[in-house]
């Protein structure tokens, strides 16, 4: 049971109406009492009855009001109630005139005919067209409402049933009382659990066929959204059994069923995955071998190893470069300042000399930007260099990209589905270099590319290993590195890298503090601007050191007094504030990570101005719930972007995402100066904690699969047959 209230009442007022269906309403309850109602649901009139249950509460400013969290509304009866009703517009084709004829002509029967297009018609004035369309809009707004009363009354709240509504239209109740879990996990915004409720309030068995193929397509989603591209099938069985309280041979029977209909495909050893991410692992394990042979054309391009500033090239960058010049496909990996940017640099410049194509991408903006100024040649996101729009990519298998080399930078953070998309709209001459460090954070979406391919041992990998990052106040390479082999990092007087220690056991806030004044005074003092030049990252959102407490704590610093900010959707927007994107625009040319500061923020036309670089962009209303606050943000959203400073406080609180992978990926982040702030003992288990969960994908089997290699298109050893 829930312990919800119930308030009913006639709005008297129609004070505010929001975006998605949100309203503030003065409501005249029973005891004749004016009280405040906010909802969020379908557009409410004056004069209408409604009936709503939720909670009391008092907002800092409008002080108290009920907020609906389930609202039905009720048709009046009475004839004059009816009109004024009827004339406030709520059904297509009746005004106030109309609504006062009908009133006079029916009287209290009016509401019993307003469907009946004949009985409308022997009002004077309305023809058959007009009683055609008061019938047909008034019935529509009848189901309409008798749909959301059904899906509230089931146990939606009312702005869930509004969407699940808008999305489902009229045949909304045949469609759910059907098939709740097929239709309703269909609409955007609901998931199993709702889906399940609802079903369950409607009746099905816990062993319903369909509810035990909806838990089990939930639980290989869940692997999926966490990596994984495999399962075994019984930790599917057990994992479904589990979610939804059944047993686990029933579940096991339902991994078979799937199975049988395609829905999920077995590759060998009792593995399963889902087909469209199993297949596309093996497309690009096609793709990849395909080239993993030798490549005549670069047999004449002579190789000096000298770079333009009179650097050489170190023997084992040397024999890195010479490994990818002789392949049509490899990997150069390393990690943080080994020369993979040199030997990239070396690698281009030498194909560009044999008179090749290239093309240089990364896969988010700030590492396609990076990756151009490090080369000094043009480059651009992955999405970019297919042409992405909104009706997908523009390159693809049928009409591939014109290069005739890739280089692509931060394979770390490729994920399958993007992977495949590259792969496939290569042209069949082109050769592909994948560049990246193995032990950065994987990517966001499910594979393990860059990790599976150096594994599989079926196509050439280049390693660099020495540090050619020299001078002795160079210790956030040497650190990075000793914390990817398990060692504690050490804090290096007069170097680039530090260690502030802030004793455990107090106040978790004070390592906040701590890290405010490192990141604002201290860097200040090194010269460092601290609005522009350094970037806070910590593990996680919540908690006293999260994203969302340093992220109030620093805005405070940079914007004292909420000066100038102006309120857009209930969310702060102040000129200077530091935001990032959180997915890519292409309208606005503006991706998935990168960092911009508002300009400007308008209340009225709801938009905020900002600046991305030397580019100012405005977002509109709809735009605004991409950006957030970045004065700090999570090493996983600075993954393939490079900071002059970073400051990363680290406290116990964060004990269950403190990680190596996670620690040496924000610290190889920082350029120029690195600061840890915090307890010991996170730092010491955020070195010594790796997760060892691997993602299970099926790229290496497709890899190893000697039957799975097609013929090459160019004529030559493959790479598996020679000594390279
Ligand atoms: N052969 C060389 N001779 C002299 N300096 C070198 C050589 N190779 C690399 N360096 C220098 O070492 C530093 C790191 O090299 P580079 O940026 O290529 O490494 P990286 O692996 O791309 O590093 P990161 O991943 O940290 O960006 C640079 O300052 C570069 O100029």
């Amino acid at each position: 049971m829930d312990n919800l209230e119930e308030l009913s009442g006639v709005i008297s007022a129609v004070r505010f109406v929001g975006e998605e269906g949100f309203q503030i309403l003065t409501v005249r309850d029973a005891q004749e009492q004016e009280v405040t109602l906010v909802a969020v649901c379908q557009p409410l009139n004056e004069g209408e009855s409604v009936q709503a249950r939720g909670t009391w509460g008092t907002h800092p400013k409008f002080g108290k009001q009920f907020k609906a969290d389930r609202l039905i509304t009720q048709i009046p009866q009475e004839s004059k109630a009816l009109g004024a009703y009827l004339a406030s517009g709520k059904v297509a084709g009746i005004g106030p005139k109309f609504a006062a004829r009908l009133v006079a002509h029916f009287g209290d029967g009016l509401r019993d005919v307003l469907g009946d297009e004949k009985a409308l018609r022997a009002v004077s004035g309305i023809g058959k067209k007009k009683a055609v369309g008061i019938a047909a809009s008034w019935n529509e707004y009848q189901e309409a409402r008798d749909a959301l009363i059904f899906l509230q009354g089931h146990g939606l709240g009312a702005s869930r049933a509004m969407s699940v509504f808008r999305q489902l239209g009229q045949e909304t109740i045949v469609k759910v009382s059907a098939n709740p879990y097929r239709t309703l996990l269909k609409t955007r915004g609901i998931g199993l659990r709702i889906a399940d409720a609802m079903a369950q309030s409607l009746g099905f068995e816990l062993t319903h066929r369909d509810r035990l193929i909806a838990g089990l397509r939930h639980v290989v989603d869940a692997r999926s959204a966490s990596g994984h591209t495999l399962a075994t099938s019984d930790e599917l069985a057990s994992e479904g059994a589990q979610l939804l309280g059944v047993d686990v041979a029933r579940m096991a029977s339902v991994v078979q069923l799937l199975l049988a209909h395609e829905k999920l495909i077995s590759v060998e050893g009792g593995l399963v995955g889902l087909p469209s991410l199993v297949e596309a692992e093996r497309t690009i394990a096609t793709a990849l071998l395909a080239r993993a042979v030798h490549w005549n054309g670069c047999n004449q391009v002579r190789v000096n190893g000298e770079l333009s500033d009179g650097r050489v090239l170190s023997d084992e960058q040397r024999q890195a470069l010479e490994t990818c010049l002789a392949y049509g496909v490899a990997v150069l990996t390393g990690g943080p300042g080994v020369g993979k940017t040199t030997v990239t640099e070396v690698l281009a410049q030498t194909l560009d000399d044999a008179g090749l194509e290239l093309a240089l991408c990364a896969p988010t903006g700030r590492a396609s930007r990076r990756m151009s100024e490090a080369t000094g040649r043009p480059a651009s996101t992955i999405h970019r260099l297919l042409g992405a729009g909104a009706s997908g990519f523009e390159f693809n298998a049928s009409n591939p990209i014109e290069a005739d080399v890739v280089i692509i930078d931060e394979a770390s953070m490729v994920d399958v589905p993007l992977f495949l998309a590259l792969v496939v709209a290569l042209p069949d001459h082109c050769r592909l270099f994948i560049i990246g460090d193995q032990d950065q954070l994987a990517s966001v979406g499910p594979g393990n590319i860059l990790r599976d391919v150096i594994a599989s041992g079926a196509i050439p990998v280049a390693r660099l290993q020495q540090i050619r990052r020299q001078g002795p106040g160079s210790q956030i390479t040497v650190q990075a590195h000793a914390v990817n082999q398990g060692n504690t990092p050490q804090s290096v007087p007069d170097s680039d890298f530090e260690i502030v220690e802030v004793p455990e056991g107090g106040d978790p806030e004070l390592v906040c503090r701590v890290a405010l004044r490192v990141a604002t005074e201290d860097m200040l003092a090194r010269g460092f601007d601290p609005l522009y030049e350094v970037q806070v990252l910590t593990p996680m959102h919540g908690g006293p050191v999260g994203t969302r407490a340093l992220n109030e704590a620093f805005r405070s610093y940079h914007v004292p007094g909420d000066r100038g900010s102006v309120t857009i959707h209930g969310r702060q927007w102040a000129p200077g504030d530091k935001i990032v994107q959180t997915e890519n625009d292409y309208n606005r040319d503006v991706f998935n990570g990168d960092l911009g500061y508002v300009v400007s923020a308008d209340a009225e036309d709801k938009t905020v101005l900002a600046r991305f670089e030397d580019r100012e962009v405005l977002f509109t209303s709809d735009a605004l719930g991409k950006l957030q606050l970045a004065y700090a943000m999570t090493g996983h959203k600075a993954q393939g972007s490079e900071f002059p400073a970073v400051v990363i406080p680290l406290v116990r609180s964060h004990w269950h995402m403190l990680e190596r992978q996670w620690l040496y990926t924000s610290l190889t982040r920082g350029k120029r100066r690195v600061v840890l702030v915090g307890h010991p003992s996170a730092i010491k288990r955020a070195v010594y904690h790796v997760t060892g969960q691997r993602r299970l994908t099926s790229l290496p089997l497709w890899l190893r699969q000697p039957a799975l290699s097609v013929s090459p298109t160019h004529k030559g050893e493959s790479y598996g047959q020679t000594s390279a």
